[in-house]
């Protein structure tokens, strides 16, 4: 397990923002940072698909990026990419089913954050056995961003892991915008996890401050 407790990842998923190079068509870094400002209360560096960078500039986005969430005192996670995590000392990773096993990935960060993506409560028990530390459940709604996302799958599994009463720390992703993300919240989820409605928002810092009042039920 890692060093946060429990209370304190549910807490930190509560406005997850998402992004990597070409979720945006402004400088990531200036997104970002308006993000942080708006508040939310993690990152994860998520380079990936098309025009995606690789190696080296992807390894100085990355610590660009870190270098501003340390700043703002919001955890860093890399996705995917186990080596670029460690070689960072980022706060944690995040995998997907196809990804290397969550297990293996346990042993080799330690007790930073980890992150597994489910689509069943099958997957989420696993992921639990295997340590992880939260679950990424969607698609909830339709979404443009991630080609190969798996059916859209509404909130039925978030109220599932609430019905089975499963513990861990749960955030939904996928498609969710100012209008509709209440919901997810509703149904049990600790947090929503977002790209695009920040990441090619016209005022980055306005949507984010605006979508932190929808998800603490205060719009
Ligand atoms: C990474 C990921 N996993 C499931 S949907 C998705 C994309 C979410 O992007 P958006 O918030 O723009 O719909
Ligand atoms: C595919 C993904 C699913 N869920 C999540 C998170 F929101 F962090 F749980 N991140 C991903 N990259």
């Amino acid at each position: 397990m890692t060093t946060y407790t429990r209370e304190r990842i549910k807490e930190l998923l509560k406005l997850y923002f998402i992004m990597g190079s070409n979720n945006s068509s402004i400088a990531p870094d200036y997104v970002l940072e308006e993000a942080l400002k708006g508040g939310i209360s993690v990152f994860q560096f998520r380079e990936k698909g098309k025009g995606a960078l690789e190696g080296k500039a992807k390894f100085q986005l990355a610590k660009r990026m870190q270098k501003l969430c340390n700043h703002y005192n919001v955890p860093f996670i890399v996705n995917d990419d186990i080596e670029l995590a460690i070689a960072l000392d980022a706060d944690g990773v995040h995998i997907g089913q196809e990804d290397e096993k969550a297990i293996k990935v346990r042993e080799w960060i330690g007790n930073k954050v980890l992150g597994v993506s489910a689509h069943s409560i099958q997957e989420i028990k696993l992921a639990m056995e295997a340590g992880a530390d939260y679950i990424g459940i969607g698609p909830i709604y339709p979404t443009s961003t991630k080609k190969d996302a798996k059916s859209v799958q509404g909130i039925s599994l978030i109220e599932k892991v609430k019905e089975q009463n499963l513990t861990i720390p749960i955030v939904g992703i996928g498609g969710i915008t100012i209008d509709n993300a209440f919901p997810i919240i509703k149904a049990g989820a600790d947090g929503v996890a977002i790209i695009s409605e920040i990441s090619m928002a016209e005022n980055p810092y306005e949507q984010t401050k605006r979508l932190k009042k929808v998800v603490l039920g205060q719009e």
